[in-house]
């Protein structure tokens, strides 16, 4: 335990209260830390060490000094996927900068209803600024020392706003169990959950970012299992809900049916039963700021209706040219299918020069919910929808995602980075290097007897923390919450090329997309709608069809639409009579 006295400053990535965080005594940092699961600490003789251990995204008690949070924007990530753009070399240097917007008079509208208490519900096309006014929200409220989560559909949208996935946040894994298997759950061991319960009891407000991956019968749970935690008949049992989205982009992904294989259909978070008692209207805010051509913002509400004419699809036929650029760094990638992802990544892999190292994942087999043993190939099945490959091969140079929320916050799935160096755990311990634990029992030792020999990669995260990324546990649960297969492999994927789910939410400079693959509702708009300009956007296997919208969300779009002018009409009635 770090508590020598010439070792002054601790350095906490993963603790009680704000976090990361530098603190100057072993009590306080004691008290972050002490039976915190994953905890993750290390004390320092000066500031600056703990400082760079951390990377810039930290926060410092009253007693070092009143550094404001400062966590990396996700405009930092925008540039990557290119050549030039890689995270500071060794030693680790803070990330640049981001100047901050000033927020439009519609932004500024959602924000002071946010700030009066109310659920909100703001949308809006690609790049209208959902993103940067929820961070703005974000940091009025931790102005206000209000107590709230901040929380998205996916890791990699948790990651654009330093939240957590909703699921994780809400403690029920997959979600699929009904809500009195949770919640009784929890109310029977109330010491070891006693972290979720005081979520669900102490969170006053709830951010949802990238709402339209929310799938209904999950929000209708969560309202549930609100009202139950917290005692209340309130909707979500009186916690204050702030969602934001645009439910033209990536829908919720359809379960299957496992006794036929056979898709069922995803229900939009607005067509949860609970979600006009919790909800109002969406809030819609209009004004484009991510593409400055109106030409581009044009064609591209076009194809969020899914209204693509002769004109369209001349801009589109032109767009399929290759786009020269005087430097050499190469457009990021966005596809539509995983094994085109892989296809294309392992070919700029092949491209570097260097020693590869190849690393296959251990895999273990469990018990279904009738609680029988699962056989070979069952286990191969479960194991093949998770997004962490049996087999991976790395070299030093290679773009990387991490693929599994390690420290809250700072190294979550999302995270992208470069490989720098292989290395053994002794060898990252004498230099510093963060390892982080496989999650399981506490008792374990460190890091596993068996990770000892091997090298691990090194991975260098744009917000500068360097990690040995060892083996991390990926499970797949059956009804009961028990392991039915595992996945030991390193959290890590390739990254050079991004899937269209990877991408969404992104602002993304030079963009190729190729929609041949398109499958999906809304993936060729989110895909196309990354880019910021159409010089910087090249366009492959375009066709009308490639642009697929869910006319469900058409109606409801259509719906609100005509509330919203009857309300205004409303109120302009009342203005004539008051003249
Ligand atoms: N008020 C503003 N002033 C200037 N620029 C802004 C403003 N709001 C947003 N932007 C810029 O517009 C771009 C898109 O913003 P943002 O990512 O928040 O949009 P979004 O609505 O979340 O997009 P998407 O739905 O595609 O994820 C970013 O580059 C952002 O910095």
């Amino acid at each position: 335990m770090p508590k020598s006295n010439n070792k002054s400053f601790y350095a906490v990535a993963n603790g009680r209260g704000p976090c990361p965080a530098i603190v100057r005594t072993w009590d306080e940092c004691n008290e972050k830390v002490h039976r915190f699961p994953k905890a993750l600490f290390k004390s320092f003789g000066t500031h600056r060490e703990a400082e760079a251990w951390l990377g810039a995204n930290y926060v410092e008690t009253a007693s070092t000094s009143n550094k404001p949070y400062d966590r990396p924007s996700p405009a930092h990530w925008s540039s990557l996927g290119t050549q030039h753009s890689e995270p500071p070399s060794h030693p680790v240097a803070k990330p640049k900068a981001v100047p901050e917007v000033q927020l439009s008079d519609e932004q500024e509208a959602v924000l002071q209803r946010v700030l009066a208490r109310g659920n909100v519900f703001f949308s809006g096309s690609a790049g209208t600024g959902k993103s940067v006014l929820l961070r703005a929200i974000i940091q009025s409220l931790r102005e206000q020392e209000r107590n709230f989560a901040v929380t998205a559909s996916t890791g990699i949208a948790a990651l654009a706003v330093s939240g957590c996935t909703l699921h994780s946040w809400a403690g029920v894994g997959l979600g699929k169990q009904p809500v009195n298997s949770y919640t009784g759950r929890w109310l029977k061991n109330r010491q070891r959950y006693e972290r979720v319960i005081q979520r669900w009891r102490t969170t006053e407000a709830l951010l949802i970012d990238e709402i339209s991956m929310i799938d209904g019968k999950f929000f209708d749970k969560l309202e549930e299992i609100a009202r139950i935690m917290r005692h209340s008949d309130l909707p979500f049992g009186g916690i204050q809900l702030i969602i934001c989205g645009d439910m033209f982009q990536l829908p919720p992904v359809p379960d299957r049916d496992p006794r036929n294989n056979q898709q069922i259909p995803s229900v939009f978070a607005f067509e949860a039963q609970t979600w006009d008692m919790c909800m109002g209207p969406p809030v819609n805010l209009t004004r484009v700021f991510r593409q400055k051509e109106q030409g581009f913002v044009d064609l591209l509400n076009a194809m969020r209706f899914g209204n693509v004419d002769e004109q369209a699809v001349a801009v589109f036929q032109t767009l399929q040219r290759e786009v020269k650029y005087e430097d050499e760094i190469q457009p990021t990638e966005i596809l539509s299918r995983r094994d085109e992802v892989e296809w294309a990544n392992n070919r700029r892999l092949d491209m570097l020069t260097g020693e590869t190292r190849r690393y296959t994942a251990q895999q273990f087999a469990g018990r279904n919910s009738e609680g029988q043993q699962i056989t070979h190939e069952q286990m191969e099945k479960l194991l093949e929808k998770l997004v962490v490959p049996k087999q991976i091969s790395l070299k030093v140079g290679a773009q990387v995602m991490l693929v599994k929320n390690l420290v809250q916050g700072t190294l979550v799935n999302g995270s992208l980075g470069i490989v720098r160096d292989f290395k053994t755990v002794a060898e990252a311990k004498e230099a510093n290097i963060l390892i982080v634990r496989p999650e399981g029992d506490d008792k374990k030792p460190e890091v596993p007897r068996s990770l000892e020999k091997e090298r691990w990669p090194v991975v260098q995260f744009t917000n500068g923390i360097q990690m040995l990324a060892i083996p991390q546990e990926f499970t797949v649960e059956n009804a009961d919450a028990e392991m039915e297969a595992q996945r030991n492999q390193v959290p890590l994927i390739l990254a050079w090329a991004l899937s269209v789910h990877k991408a969404q939410g992104q602002t993304i400079e030079r963009v190729r997309v190729d929609l041949k693959n398109t499958f999906e509702k809304g993936q060729a708009y989110v895909a196309i709608s990354r880019a910021t300009t159409l010089e910087g956007l090249q366009v492959l296997n375009f066709h009308r069809s490639k642009v697929m919208v869910c006319e469900r969300v058409v109606e409801w779009q259509n719906r609100n639409e005509d509330l919203a002018l009857r309300q205004r009409a409303r109120e302009w009635d009342v203005i004539e009579i008051d003249d």
